[in-house]
């Protein structure tokens, strides 16, 4: 990869990414899903699936994190072509924001248009449950704002505009398809809707930065997903994001509880099959036409 200002990637490292895996696969994927910490089960419904491993895939990042299994998987699921990443990328294992965010950019030059994220995170908000599903309404980028930001540096024009709108990152119509399903589902009980915070990582918060971004007005916190979501929504891809609440952030300095990775991944495989009839439902919704292009 070639080194431009902040970014490490040029258009011909994507194109040359995209065309490589367009050439070994006869998917033509229009949902791209995101899999967080402990969720690459969410691909497991798919058929026809084909793999592949990110070491094996030109200029792809590598996972290191437990219950990130680290390849790209194409598959059909209610007849639709869709893609998923079984693990993605941060900026706690040491990756440029522009290694972050390579596969999005993928997505779009393979002709994806929706994204679905899904993410581990801590509950802020005091209403919040382990277990319980909340739908991204909005999102704070912490590191953003400290310069750690995807789209610093020059601008590709092929991609998006130099300053693109984010007020509308997470299209309301799909949240409130995500409602309706829910209440399908009857699992309405676990569904929530909030902002989510994203901060570097790789530690949990300490009580006062806990507190500092309830006060801020953050529902939820984790490591990921607001660069991917920002590159998608320069690019002009829809999107979805669902986190799942794996644990309470202590705001109370007599809370005994401490937090750990095995208990987020715990708690992943708990909702990991709520999570895929949620995620099946609403490609089924896309597949439908209800939802395409009504951003
Ligand atoms: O990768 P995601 O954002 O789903 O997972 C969160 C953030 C860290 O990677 C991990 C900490 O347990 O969970
Ligand atoms: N920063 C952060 N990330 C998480 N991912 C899962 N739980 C948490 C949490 O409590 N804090």
């Amino acid at each position: 990869m070639h080194t431009k200002g902040n970014c490490c990637c040029s258009f011909e490292d994507y194109k040359l990414t995209t065309e490589w895996l367009m050439n070994q696969t006869s998917h033509r994927p229009k949902v791209a899903i995101i899999c967080g910490s402990g969720l690459g089960l969410l691909a497991d419904g798919a058929s026809n699936k084909q793999t592949f491993r990110y070491q094996d895939i030109p200029n792809f990042p590598i996972s290191t994190v437990p219950g990130h299994d680290g390849c790209l998987v194409f598959g059909t699921i209610e007849d639709r072509s869709c893609v998923f990443m079984k693990g993605h990328f941060h900026l706690y294992e040491g990756y440029t924001l522009c290694q972050v965010t390579f596969p999005v950019r993928i997505f779009k030059l393979m002709g994806v248009e929706l994204v679905l994220v899904t993410n581990a995170s801590g509950g802020i908000c005091p209403d919040f449950k382990v277990g319980d599903i909340m739908i991204i309404k909005d999102h704070i980028n912490l590191p953003g704002f400290a310069g750690q930001h995807p789209l610093c540096g020059p601008n590709d024009e092929r991609f998006g505009i130099r300053f693109p709108c984010m007020s509308d990152a997470y299209s309301k119509d799909m949240r409130s398809v995500v409602v309706d399903i829910s209440t399908e589902l009857g699992c309405s009980d676990f569904i929530r809707e909030g902002v989510y915070c994203m901060v570097s990582g790789p530690n949990f918060e300490t009580i006062a930065e806990a507190r500092m971004l309830w006060i801020l007005g953050c529902d939820s916190v984790g490591m990921s997903m607001v660069p991917e979501v920002t590159v998608a929504k320069h690019c002009g891809l829809q999107v979805v994001a669902l986190s799942l609440i794996t644990n309470k952030v202590s705001l109370d300095y007599s809370r005994e509880e401490k937090v750990n990775h095995e208990e987020v991944l715990e708690i992943c495989k708990m909702r990991a099959e709520l999570l895929q009839k949620l995620v099946t439902s609403l490609i089924s919704r896309f597949n439908q036409q209800q939802i395409i292009n009504t951003n």
